[in-house]
């Protein structure tokens, strides 16, 4: 295997902010305002909002779930991206960070693009696949514990051809330490295993940020 690769120091996290990302003044003051509360750190990374603002164009993609909002930098991104016919399924059990997250889309004139439910998350898309459903698009970043389960319910939602993102998939570093066993990195890491040999589904696992994985169903 080639073992080339450029760690991310500092230095060129700051380098890749400047040449690699373009961040307006609304999404750097949501980010802002994120970062200074606690769990702050849950919060998606520009780069990462960026690309799937990307996928979204690439793709002419058309309607989207996101399974974890927080104060909505990633829907925020997402929204944005959708032509003015797209939708945004946007689900989260926490009204005190949709709150916050509903502000930044009014200012941002995406709110009419996003359907917001407060709800969790895996119970409503078990109801979303009742009704046969279909995304183009799905977004998981919510619960970790409960990945694998999740993993299996968005394929049922996806159109074939869809695109699922999921991300932490690498968890801090922490799924290649046997020596951690908690068990957020154990669910991660079975989720990993399951979608390497998920015959249903391409995929490709990208060292991005804390670590997405692109999954495509055949
Ligand atoms: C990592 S954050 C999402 C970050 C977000 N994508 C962003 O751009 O900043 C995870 C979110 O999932 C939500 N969440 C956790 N468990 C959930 C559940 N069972 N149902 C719905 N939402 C859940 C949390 O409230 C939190 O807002």
């Amino acid at each position: 295997m080639n073992s080339r690769h450029v760690g991310i120091t500092d230095e060129l996290q700051e380098y890749l902010y400047n040449f690699g990302v373009r961040e307006d003044q609304l999404l750097e003051r949501l980010r802002n305002e994120t970062l200074a509360m606690r769990f702050g750190h849950m919060q998606v990374s520009p780069e990462q909002g960026q690309l799937l603002a990307f996928l979204i164009k690439l793709l002419g993609v058309t309607s989207v779930l996101e399974i974890g909002v927080f104060t909505g930098y990633s829907s925020l991104c997402m929204a944005r991206a959708l032509s003015n016919d797209g939708v945004l399924m946007a689900l989260d059990n926490q009204k005190r960070f949709t709150d916050i997250a509903e502000a930044y889309w009014l200012e941002a004139g995406v709110l009419d693009k996003i359907e917001l439910r407060l709800c969790d998350a895996l119970a409503e898309i078990e109801r979303l696949r009742q009704k046969a459903a279909r995304f183009d698009m799905i977004f998981l970043d919510a619960d970790k514990e409960r990945y694998p389960d999740y993993y299996e319910a968005c394929l049922g939602l996806l159109s074939s051809g869809g695109l699922l993102i999921v991300d932490n998939v690498l968890w801090y570093g922490n799924v290649a330490k046997a020596s951690v066993t908690e068990p957020i990195t154990k669910a991660i890491r079975a989720l990993n295993k399951i979608i390497v040999e998920d015959e249903r589904v391409e995929m490709t696992m990208l060292p991005f940020s804390d670590g997405m994985t692109l999954v495509r169903k055949k």
